[in-house]
């Protein structure tokens, strides 16, 4: 088994020498104070797999530094209190001051390796069971972060999407403010994986995905994959002359890629059409509704010959488009 870390805390010279050459002897790696203070001040970097304690001490009681190290503390480490009395209420109170065990000094030297190989037992477990805890942490973080993630592109996915997208319409109600939606969606996409390859296809997936994220990375602001070669970008406290700029602005970032597209009937590079809606919400609009209200204007969009996008204020009049 592997040695273990001890703090032993023992006022009396005599006893601390004693008990620090059996503990170093039996393959432990041991530190020991005459102070409790001392003690307290070296736990954190020490990293003790179990401590002795000594119950009289001038400084500090040793039940009094074993209530200190339990609230300083939180993570579970076993406390073997020392003391040359064995009066059943003494040993009731050690324990009850957060001790897990107790031994009369002079300590038996037999009876010090038995209950040193219990705490030792008990030490690999407590490691053990720590190691799982910080991969099951892991896990779960890896899941929570799979749940909201598209896998292909690492953007958000439409369920993180449709959540974001009820918890904005809220927040932007409550406090009276504009929201946007911007819905995208390559155009000529069927010819560029029929003559490129899926695998390109979905290459290009990727690279798009990753200048939208750099594009649209400050808070409020939120990126994702509607569904196949369409994205969604939510933008926070954006009316509808910002959302025609910030149509601009992502026009001008898939042009600045120049993927090129030899089959598309728009032009010889990938180009996106996109479509807009802003309003300053109820807080009761559905998503759906939303959904299909920014798509008639991305299908607009399209119609009108692509490359190019349409805002409209949600339930008015189209603000501005651009042509290609
Ligand atoms: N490589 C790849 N292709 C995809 C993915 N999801 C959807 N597609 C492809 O996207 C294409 C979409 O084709 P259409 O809906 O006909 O649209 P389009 O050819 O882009 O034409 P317009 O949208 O009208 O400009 C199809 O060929 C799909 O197979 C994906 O994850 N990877």
């Amino acid at each position: 088994m592997e040695p273990m870390h001890i703090l032993l805390v023992e006022d009396v010279l005599s006893e601390r020498l004693y008990l620090e050459l059996r503990l170093k002897n039996l393959g432990h790696v041991v530190k020991a104070f005459s102070s409790g203070q001392d003690a307290l001040n070296s736990y954190a970097s020490f990293d003790p797999d179990l401590v002795l304690l000594d119950i009289c001490m001038p400084d500090m009681q040793g039940t009094e530094l074993a209530q200190k190290i339990r609230a300083c503390f939180p993570e579970w480490v076993p406390i073997i209190f020392l003391s040359a009395h064995s009066e059943p209420e003494l040993i009731a109170e050690a324990i009850d001051k957060g001790g897990d065990d107790y031994l009369t000094k002079p300590v038996n030297s037999m009876v010090l390796s038995a209950k040193i190989k219990a705490m030792q037992r008990i030490s690999v477990m407590r490691r053990q069971l720590k190691q799982t805890s910080i991969q099951l942490q892991q896990a779960n973080e890896l899941l929570s972060q799979q749940v909201n993630e598209d896998g292909l592109t690492t953007l958000a996915n439409r369920r993180y999407l449709d959540q974001k997208l009820s918890e904005l319409v809220s927040l932007h109600g409550r406090n009276g403010l504009p929201l946007t939606i911007i819905m995208l969606d390559v155009d000529h996409f069927k010819p560029f994986n029929d003559h490129y390859g899926h695998i390109e296809g979905d290459n290009t997936l990727k690279l798009l995905a990753y200048q939208l994220k750099g594009k649209f990375s400050r808070a409020g602001e939120i990126c994702a994959r509607y569904g196949g070669e369409e994205f969604v970008i939510l933008l926070s406290n954006c009316n509808s002359q910002q959302a025609v700029k910030e149509c601009e602005r992502l026009k001008e970032a898939i042009t600045s890629l120049a993927i090129k597209h030899e089959y598309s009937d728009t032009a010889k590079i990938l180009t996106v059409s996109q479509g807009a809606i802003s309003w300053i919400p109820t807080g009761l609009e559905s998503i759906e509704n939303l959904y299909q209200e920014v798509d008639k204007l991305l299908y607009q969009a399209k119609a009108k010959g692509r490359n190019q996008y349409i805002a409209a204020d949600y339930l008015n009049q189209p603000v501005d488009q651009s042509e290609n």
